[in-house]
């Protein structure tokens, strides 16, 4: 290999023949990755079987990826399980180009705009009184925390992306329905062999893997399909809906399509069924995961750290005063809320690895050489933990972030240290959607109830992590729900 310090290519530890670094990465990769970059540096070179992954483990080799070179590292690796889940016509998981690039225009400008997000605002509401109700109404001691969270974000998102009319597809939001987007996400968080080893996929047709997602992906074929055709009924029958405030983004895809199709494109890419299905089924996806998965964790760190708890009700509480119900308009003034997210973003990072990226040409990182079509990891939870870069890094500690500005937070792209969203070209589109989602959610519960562990059990929460689409609480979040009374 050349190395004539021009093209110097980064470090790299010792591998295995065939599989190289991939078996070293363990159940909880970041973690491994972490103790690998405190030996060999922020920028490593890994062979995953076949494919060469550069690493990035620090705030400057972030930001060199991110946006001194975002460009060269802008392109996204294939992935089997994205291919068959969301038809390799999506946004989140194609490769850079033409049709990534009117897919992101469409989402930021249409789907995810302040705008559109605004006009979700009842429907959160609604989900979030809907939640405190079944609080209220569960029986028994212990709530499942982990399984109201995760039904409160999914009728956020599925009502934001399918409209709330609809019966599903004859699956009326219930049980199956769940259950079908619980194996869509875990499906999609699985890493297959065939991606590093190409002639060792039939070791995924063995485990079964293809045979679920053919299965999964034709049921939720089948239900977006019948959501595409309820959607296009009503649309006949009632042009359009005179009400903007109640556009979902099956409507909004299909306005786009047919305002399209009305001028000729003039050289636009027409987002065909197929791609609509794939661009609305990805906003679901990459939604849905990290959001429930943050809030869980957010709880979970309140549970074990009393004082903090304490601290956001009495925020929550005095913003609200006696006997009302969180709205949105209360949500500028809970500045501590927004620190403890904040900070539950930076030590429980939902994407820890973010979203692989793939370089489109030779670049470079922090002077090491990085060719043309290297997978690239950005190991955002180890930057986050930096001890060089952080105060008790490894503590829960929601007032380090009292000084942000947080009227305007998230800024992608303004603090290295920090970013559970990625930034530049491929950043997140969906932050100014999760936000109000989650700190409705969460100030919601904690101005109604007081949480406790059930009686008996273990003093503090045991948090080991566990790995899928995100990294979420390993065990099933139960806790006692009181009711406050002022
Ligand atoms: C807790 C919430 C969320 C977290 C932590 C999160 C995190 C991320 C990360 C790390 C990436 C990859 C960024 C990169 O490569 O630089 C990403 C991409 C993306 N996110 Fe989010 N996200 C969240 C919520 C959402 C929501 C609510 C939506 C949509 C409603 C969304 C839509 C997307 C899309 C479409 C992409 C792909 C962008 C592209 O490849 O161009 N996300 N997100």
């Amino acid at each position: 290999k050349p190395s004539d310090g021009r093209r110097r290519l980064p470090p790299s530890p010792l591998g295995l023949p065939v599989l190289g670094h991939l078996p070293l990465l363990g159940p909880l990769p970041h973690r491994k990755l972490q103790a690998m970059a405190a030996k060999h540096g922020p920028v490593m070179l890994l062979r995953l079987g076949r494919v060469p992954t550069v690493v990035a483990s620090s705030a400057a080799a972030a930001q060199e990826v991110m946006k001194t070179r975002d460009l060269a590292f802008a392109s996204r690796p294939r992935m089997r399980m994205a291919e068959r889940l969301v038809y390799g016509r999506d946004m989140a998981f194609v490769p850079y180009g033409e049709y990534w690039r009117q897919a992101r225009r469409v989402c930021v400008l249409h789907l995810l705009s302040h705008r559109r997000v605004l006009s979700f605002r009842r429907l959160r509401e609604q989900e979030a009184a809907a939640m405190v109700d079944r609080v209220r109404a569960s029986p028994g001691d212990a709530v499942n925390v982990t399984a109201l969270i995760i039904s409160y974000t999914n009728g956020v998102i599925s009502r934001a992306a399918f409209g709330d009319e609809q019966s599903y597809g004859g699956l009326d939001g219930g049980e199956k329905l769940t259950k079908l987007f619980a194996d869509f996400e875990e499906l999609l968080g699985t890493v297959t062999m065939g991606d590093f080893v190409p002639w060792l996929a039939w070791v995924d047709t063995l485990m079964g893997l293809d045979a679920r997602a053919k299965r999964t992906s034709a049921q939720m074929d089948a239900l977006l399909e019948r959501l595409i055709a309820d959607h296009r009924h009503r649309r006949r029958y009632r042009r359009r809906r005179e009400d903007d405030g109640h556009r979902d983004f099956l409507d909004v895809m299909l306005d786009v399509n047919e305002e399209a199709e009305k001028d000729d494109a003039g050289g636009r890419v027409v987002f065909d069924d197929v791609a609509i299905k794939a661009i609305v089924l990805d906003m679901f996806a990459a939604a849905t995961d990290t959001t429930y998965t943050t809030l869980v964790w957010t709880m979970a760190e309140l549970i074990n750290h009393p004082h903090e708890m304490r601290r956001v009700q009495d925020e929550v509480r005095s913003a609200v005063g006696d006997g009302g119900r969180v709205t949105e308009d209360h949500l500028p003034k809970l500045r501590y809320l927004k620190c403890v997210i904040k900070e539950t973003f930076r030590l429980r990072t939902p994407l820890p690895l973010l979203l692989p990226r793939e370089t489109m040409e030779d670049t470079e990182l922090l002077g090491y050489h990085v060719p043309a079509r290297s997978r690239v990891i950005i190991n955002a939870w180890a930057i986050a933990r930096d001890p060089t870069a952080w105060e008790r890094p490894d503590e829960f500690v929601p007032e380090r972030f009292a000084g942000d500005d947080l009227t305007a937070d998230y800024l992608l792209g303004q603090d290295f240290r920090f970013v559970p969203f990625g930034a530049g070209r491929r950043g997140c589109p969906g932050v100014g959607f999760a936000v109000p989602s989650m700190e409705l959610a969460l100030a919601s519960l904690l101005y109604h109830f007081d949480w406790e562990l059930p009686a008996g059990g273990p003093a503090k929460l045991e948090m080991d992590e566990l790995n899928g689409l995100s990294v979420r609480l390993k065990a099933t979040l139960l806790l006692v729900a009181k009711p406050w009374s002022p």
